[in-house]
């Protein structure tokens, strides 16, 4: 369910779109036991301005331990977001800018605050000087390049800057990250740039652009305005809000952290363990294609080897398989027909769980990582407010974030080998238990192919993807900034590569399904003399065949399969209604969510 900025001015949510951005996904949003928030005495302009009308959902930040369903929806579908009215919380975030004020007045020593920045961290900064460090700061950080990131990658990274600073123990006023969530929910997304971020002080140069824009450091800044783009101080005019300056610690405090690729790394983690889902489900309907046995997945086989990953696949294809008539079932004996089939499947079909286990288990890990990450305080230094101390040390390298986007491409890659062997399997006599060659529908008109251009542009995606899986967290170290940042995550690369991982993943599936929705309608065929795979097809997996179908404007027909005769479709336009349904969370992602496919 898409849910409209609550505008105060009428925009164009258009851009989102063409931005190449990823809109609603469909789902409905959870609702949360928490209260409402109750407006509170310390609650400025800034905050009253952007109360949004609390409906069930919205995320309360400060409250919640955020999890990666929650942050996407935020950053995707619009979800409202508010701040927590907890009093504690409120009184540390101030508490730890008092300590700030005391500490520049009594010129004590802290790194940042009343020094220079990283390598130049012996420079000795006073109080007339401190607030103009962190001005400056955000000035020297402007640095980026490239094009810009996605809006919800930065609608996802303020949140968590939102999040990080209300543990309180940064040293930002509340009046910041009360703008953070008007940005939010006012739908406006300061541009920040792809390429600046080592991921070793965090994503310093991404961060410096949100930073800037936030304050209406001056019109080089930009934002999107509900699909708008104008200088940050043009925006902030429109919201009725003043340019602000930042006070000591506060550049360092909003610059100093992995919100960016954290915020980057979750929607992919999010994007991939869907894709996981879609998997288990396409793989299903290879199953059925292929004639396979749901033998394989035997509970008996696999509580002999119980890894987690490897049991859950077992169980959901026995799940995704019940009740059909094109797969055969052998859980109880076995239904081996002499010379029609082998004795056992081939090893993509018998070994799957095997195979996706250490996937499956794989994603759960990473993202269970990464909501530790989105959760932490990622600046330097800490301020203890309750023993009046500070701390100095490095919770801003983004390692957890380089090393588990360098996992994910590689899971992602592996996903897309065992794709490409059913596919193998499929187009060839030899191997697919009857079916005609490259899956031609009408087999009488000689001149027709098949499904044999679509397979190479399977071929042509799956090394890309297999590529994306190489590591770039452990290229050497860039000793950048004078040697101070002489190790550091590539947090930052990793995760866009993930970004782009996962587009790619979408184009894949689409070659996919084509060929998983072709595949039953031949095999229904054979079975029971009509195409019409709805009939054959277990109940999970019709879902998804009829999302396919209906996706491609192609509905189910007893007369013929889903591809008939060569000439008579664009396969490019289906590849492209697919990929853009996937990635938008349209039908078939709704139909994978009613399968249940729930991840370990
Ligand atoms: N992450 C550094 C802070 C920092 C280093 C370098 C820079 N800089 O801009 O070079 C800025 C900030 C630290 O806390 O030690």
């Amino acid at each position: 369910m898409r849910q409209d900025f609550p505008a105060l001015i009428s925009g164009n949510s258009k851009s989102w779109r063409e931005k190449g951005d990823l809109p609603s996904i469909g789902k409905q949003q959870k609702k949360e036991g928490k209260g409402v928030v109750r407006e509170t005495s310390q609650l400025s302009r800034e905050r009253s301005q952007s109360k949004p009308s609390y409906r069930d959902g919205t995320v309360i930040v400060g409250d919640e331990n955020l999890t990666i369903d929650r942050l996407a929806q935020a950053a995707r579908q619009k979800t409202l977001v508010a701040l927590t009215n907890t009093p504690e919380v409120l009184e540390n975030v101030k508490a730890s800018c008092s300590y700030i004020e005391d500490a520049v007045a009594q010129n004590k020593a802290i790194y940042g605050v009343t020094t220079g920045f990283g390598g130049m961290g012996d420079v000795t900064i006073s109080a007339k000087e401190a607030a103009e460090l962190q001005n400056n700061l955000i000035w020297f950080l402007k640095s980026g390049a490239g094009k810009q990131l996605p809006f919800p990658d930065v609608r996802a990274a303020m949140l968590l800057r939102m999040n990080s600073h209300l543990k309180g123990a940064s040293g930002i006023r509340l009046k910041l990250i009360e703008r953070m969530q008007t940005f939010l929910n006012q739908g406006v997304t300061p541009h920040v740039y792809e390429y600046g971020s080592i991921g070793a002080s965090g994503d310093l140069v991404p961060l410096a652009r949100i930073t800037g824009a936030l304050i209406g450091a001056d019109d080089s800044f930009t934002v999107d305005f509900q699909g708008q783009s104008m200088p940050a101080p043009e925006a902030l005019n429109k919201l009725g809000l003043e340019p602000l300056t930042l006070h000591p610690k506060e550049g360092l405090a909003m610059t100093n952290g992995t919100s960016v690729m954290t915020a980057i790394a979750a929607l992919c983690v999010y994007d991939a363990q869907q894709m996981l889902k879609l998997a288990m489900g396409t793989h299903a309907l290879f199953v059925q294609g292929l004639a396979g046995t749901n033998q394989s997945f035997h509970p008996f086989i696999h509580n002999l080897k119980p890894h987690s990953g490897q049991k859950w696949a077992a169980t959901t294809m026995i799940d995704l398989l019940k009740d059909s008539v094109l797969s055969r079932d052998e859980l109880q004996e076995r239904q081996h027909l002499e010379g029609q089939h082998l004795i056992q499947d081939r090893y993509s079909l018998r070994c799957l769980p095997q195979y996706l286990g250490p996937i499956v288990d794989g994603l759960r890990e990473i993202g269970e990582q990464i909501e530790v990450e989105m959760n932490s305080v990622t600046d330097n230094p800490l301020i203890d407010v309750e023993n009046q101390a500070n701390y100095h040390g490095g919770n801003f390298l983004g390692q957890y974030v380089g090393v588990g986007m360098d996992r994910l491409r590689y899971y992602l890659g592996l996903l897309a080998k065992h794709l490409d062997t059913q596919i193998a399997l499929l187009v060839a006599p030899e191997f697919n238990n009857g079916l005609p060659p490259s899956l031609v529908g009408n087999t009488k008109q000689k001149v027709n192919m098949g499904l044999k251009g679509l397979q190479i542009t399977g071929n042509s995606l799956m090394p890309l993807l297999t590529f994306f899986g190489n590591s770039i967290a452990d290229r050497y170290p860039t000793h950048a900034e004078q040697f101070n940042q002489n190790i550091n995550s590539q947090g930052f690369a990793s995760a866009n590569l993930a970004r782009q991982s996962i587009a790619i993943s979408h184009q894949y599936m689409a070659v996919t399904l084509m060929f998983a929705v072709q595949g039953v309608d031949l095999r229904t065929y054979q079975i029971v003399g009509h195409y019409d795979a709805r009939q054959c097809l277990s109940p999970a997996t019709e879902k998804l065949y009829s999302a396919v179908r209906a996706v491609v404007g192609k509905p189910p027909s007893t007369r013929r399969p889903y591809i008939w005769n060569d000439g008579e479709q664009s396969l490019d336009q289906h590849i492209a209604c697919i990929a853009a349904d996937l990635a938008e969370g349209g039908l078939i992602m709704q139909a994978i969510e009613e399968m249940d496919i729930a991840l370990v």
